[in-house]
């Protein structure tokens, strides 16, 4: 006896690729096995080599995303950081002529008095140079914050309607990603690098050169030798900064498809229950995790370099400074400490402006490399744009459809041909029926008539002229689909139908348009149940539909297809999802609404087609018979061992047979479905508020502890943190120490002086070796436990 189940079983390419959890399923699978592994590796390397990096220009190219008032944002942000950047080194003037001051009267220089009323000068200047460096930063971070949300979003925007252009065939590559997640993800990433550290970057550069300019102006030669410094310091920082941002955007990708799959996961959760598949893809998820922990591992010691060099130039150069110093004041070549402590502190505010510019360098290269991201696909030119304004509208359409010798293979599996050299008439006004085994290219020659793929070979015609001739909204709204699995969109059931109006249908008054929506939901059968609900055509059909059961899912979606009365109606299994009793009320619909219609009917339940004008037996992407029911019964070929196979003398099942007091006993069941429905959805929401509450009430604290209290085996690893980060913090007050005691050496005799100047500037490049020793203990141990060097 022959079946629909005939077909081979499938190879792993024929797989149906519907859900995206099946296709995770196959993929997850696919890992046990060595061999696919190889396999997914190399195509994994490809696609790593493929990535895009992103460039200067990509990053550049984000502002051309700004309009005026971005534009004008931007100007007052950026200048602000600038004059922000300039406030501090200007305080290093202040306090030399502080240090002076004070340093003059504890000697027995100065008047008590002159040096009181010049203090509380100086101390203004500070309150000043404070107050006005708190203004401008503020108003500099809100300026820049509000121009990169603007910029960002219009970014996102360019992206989502680029992608809404994309042919169909750009997302069957899985390759891309989820695009909400693209959207989210990349649109973060472009944020942060627009917003506040960008404004920050120019803070730093303003500080980095105003500091040498201040140093210069006030002892050229003593800032050039500290200057010496410098080259050190640029040199580690720029390498550092490189190395850093390939890490960083390797983990960003690496996260980003951790983030696909597990809202993959989550949004297929049923379908991971029912296969079990937990472990699978938690096991998928750590892969992920684990191999942005092997590239993090490699950020810790790259810090570590980069933070041990600075400092560790900048304490030795505060100690060159100093010894170098006195010996210019014993010359007589420097007048007082203050000059000194000026060039020291304005040098190295500039010096360490360097590392303060470099994590915001960071999110720059971030955020370029997401931009080349989006861009990339907003450059794409769309072989098929859906929404493009060319092609031809014609006033009328008859629905008469010819296929010619139509051959075709799906572009993301170019060894696969599907449908071979297929010839077929499509009557207008009449049914045809299209049964076949499973993948035999039913749904490829719908997708083909709706134009989401272009045929490899062959035409198809539509009143005697190629689809391609006709605009592809214009099509598509003739044209209309219903699917297994209808798609409701977030909105009220009035909204979902709405969608459906086309061409001047849409600038109808709202009555008007009311009026055509009920008309499609009582051909429907959707009008009933609509009324029954208690906001009517105004209720919230809430996430993916949840709040309508499968059955009355359908009706709305079908009356959205039939709303702009188009000529041509494709059914694809409209009715295989539905329970026998939903199902019946349905195919009424169906009948009702198709008839006058060209409709192509694709059904396994052989029930659901046998009226139909036409019966057309497809397989392996070639039409082996056709005919009506009852010629195909006489010529017993395939069509009547699938009869045979289904017992279509059962009534059963047989949808069409449904009477229509079934159909009013559903309607009548509609308001107890409705509150049942509700009171789910309503436990489910407030499961999710509390979920999305967080962290079961732990504090910082807390999580800290339980991290420690888990990971014993690193005991001593942390301990030897702990020391190395006191050494390294513990240097700062050691230094204040210091700098007490070289400025007391200006206030006693030259002789003296130079004896403790070389002592203490020893003493000072001892505490930098320290430092620098301590921050690459810190560097290494991060890497060994896996810490953010931030985090130590
Ligand atoms: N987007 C796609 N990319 C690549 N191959 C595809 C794609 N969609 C379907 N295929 C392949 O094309 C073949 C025909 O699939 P199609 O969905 O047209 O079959 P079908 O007859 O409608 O099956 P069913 O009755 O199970 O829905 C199958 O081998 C399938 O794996």
């Amino acid at each position: 006896m022959t079946s629909f189940n005939e077909k081979p079983p499938p190879t792993a390419d024929e797989l149906p690729t519907t859900l995206a959890a099946e296709r995770q399923l196959a993929r997850t699978s696919d890992e046990d096995s060595s061999e696919k592994k190889d396999e997914q590796k190399t195509e994994a390397k490809d696609e790593d080599d493929k990535e895009k990096t992103g460039s200067f220009a990509d990053f550049w190219r984000i502002f051309r995303y700004t309009d005026r008032l971005d534009r004008i944002l931007y100007a007052i942000g950026i200048g602000l950081a600038i004059a922000a950047g300039a406030a501090l080194p200007l305080m290093t003037l202040v306090f030399g002529q502080f240090t002076t001051e004070f340093t003059k009267t504890t000697s027995g220089n100065g008047v008590a008095s002159d040096f009181r009323s010049t203090v509380n000068q100086l101390v203004l200047y500070f309150v000043y140079l404070f107050v006005g460096r708190f203004c401008v930063v503020y108003i500099s971070n809100v300026c820049v914050s509000i121009a990169a949300l603007r910029t960002t979003r219009a970014v996102r925007y360019a992206f989502l309607d680029s992608t809404l252009r994309q042919e169909v065939w750009h997302f069957d590559k899985e390759s891309n990603g989820s695009v909400s997640s693209q959207v989210t993800t990349n649109g973060n990433r472009i944020n942060q690098g627009i917003a506040e550290k960008f404004a920050f970057i120019f803070q730093g550069l303003s500080l980095f050169f105003s500091g040498f300019i201040i140093a210069l102006a006030v002892q050229w030669k003593l800032a050039l030798i500290v200057m010496s410094i410098v080259p050190a310091i640029f040199v580690v920082v720029s390498i550092c900064i490189s190395i850093d941002a390939v890490h960083e955007s390797k983990i960003t990708r690496i996260y980003s498809k951790a983030g696909v799959l597990s809202q993959e996961a989550i949004s297929s959760i049923k379908t991971v229950h029912a296969f079990w598949a937990h472990e699978k893809m938690v096991r998928s998820y750590n892969e992920f995790l684990q191999a942005a922990r092997e590239i993090g591992k490699k950020k810790s010691p790259n810090y570590g370099v980069m933070f041990a060099t600075e400092w560790f130039c900048v304490l030795s150069g505060t100690a060159l400074a100093f010894w170098q110093g006195f010996r210019m004041y014993a010359s007589g070549e420097i007048e007082s400490v203050g000059t000194v402590i000026n060039v020291v502190l304005a040098v190295t505010i500039s010096a360490t402006a360097m590392s303060t510019i470099a994590p915001q360098i960071q999110a720059l290269t971030n955020a370029a490399s997401a931009a080349s991201e989006l861009f990339s696909i907003i450059d794409k030119p769309s072989q098929l744009d859906p929404l493009s304004p060319s092609g031809e509208q014609p006033t009328t359409c008859q629905g008469d459809i010819q296929i010619r010798d139509l051959s075709f293979t799906y572009p993301s599996r170019p060894t696969a041909q599907v449908l071979h050299s297929l010839n077929l008439s499509i009557p207008a006004g009449k049914t045809t029926a299209l049964v076949g085994a499973s993948g035999c290219g039913k749904s490829t020659l719908v997708g083909l008539i709706e134009r989401w793929y272009e045929q490899s070979e062959g035409d198809i015609l539509l009143d005697g002229k190629p689809l391609s001739y006709y605009n592809t909204q214009w099509l598509r709204s003739r044209i209309r689909l219903v699917q297994q699995e209808p798609v409701l969109f977030r909105g009220t059931i009035f909204e979902n139908v709405a969608k459906g109006l086309v061409d001047s249908q849409t600038t109808l008054d709202p009555g008007k348009q009311k009026a055509l929506v009920e008309e499609a939901c009582v051909a429907s059968n959707a009008h009933g149940f609509i009324q029954d609900l208690p906001d009517g055509y105004q209720t919230q059909v809430g996430e993916r539909a949840s709040m309508l059961s499968g059955g009355q899912r359908q009706r709305v979606a079908i009356a959205r297809s039939i709303v702009s009365n188009p000529q041509v109606l494709l059914l694809d299994e409209a009715t295989s999802a539905l329970d026998p009793r939903a199902e019946g009320i349905v195919q009424d619909a169906l009948n009702r609404v198709s008839v006058g219609k060209t409709t192509l009917v694709i059904a396994h339940k052989l029930a659901t087609v046998k009226a139909a004008d036409n019966i057309v037996v497809m397989s392996y992407g070639r039409i082996v018979e056709q005919g009506t029911h009852r010629e195909l019964i006489k010529l017993d070929g395939q069509y009547a061992s699938l009869v045979r196979a289904q017992d279509l003398g059962s009534t059963s099942g047989d949808a069409a047979d449904f009477s229509k007091e079934e159909n009013d006993l559903e309607m009548s069941r509609t308001d107890t479905l409705q509150r049942t429905k509700t009171e789910p959805q309503t436990a489910a929401e407030a499961e999710i508020d509390h979920l999305a509450s967080g962290t079961l009430g732990y504090g910082l604290v807390k999580c800290i502890w339980i991290m420690l209290t888990e990971q014993k085996d690193l005991y001593f690893r942390f301990f030897l943190s702990c020391v190395a980060c006191l050494v390294a913090g513990g240097t700062f007050p050691a230094q204040a120490l210091l700098d007490a005691h070289l400025i007391n050496v200006f206030t006693i005799s030259i002789d003296e002086g130079r004896e403790r100047a070389d002592f203490f500037a020893l003493m000072f490049f001892i505490v930098a070796l320290a430092n620098l020793f301590a921050y690459f203990v810190v560097g290494w141990i991060c890497n060994e436990v896996g810490f953010d060097y931030e985090f130590t």
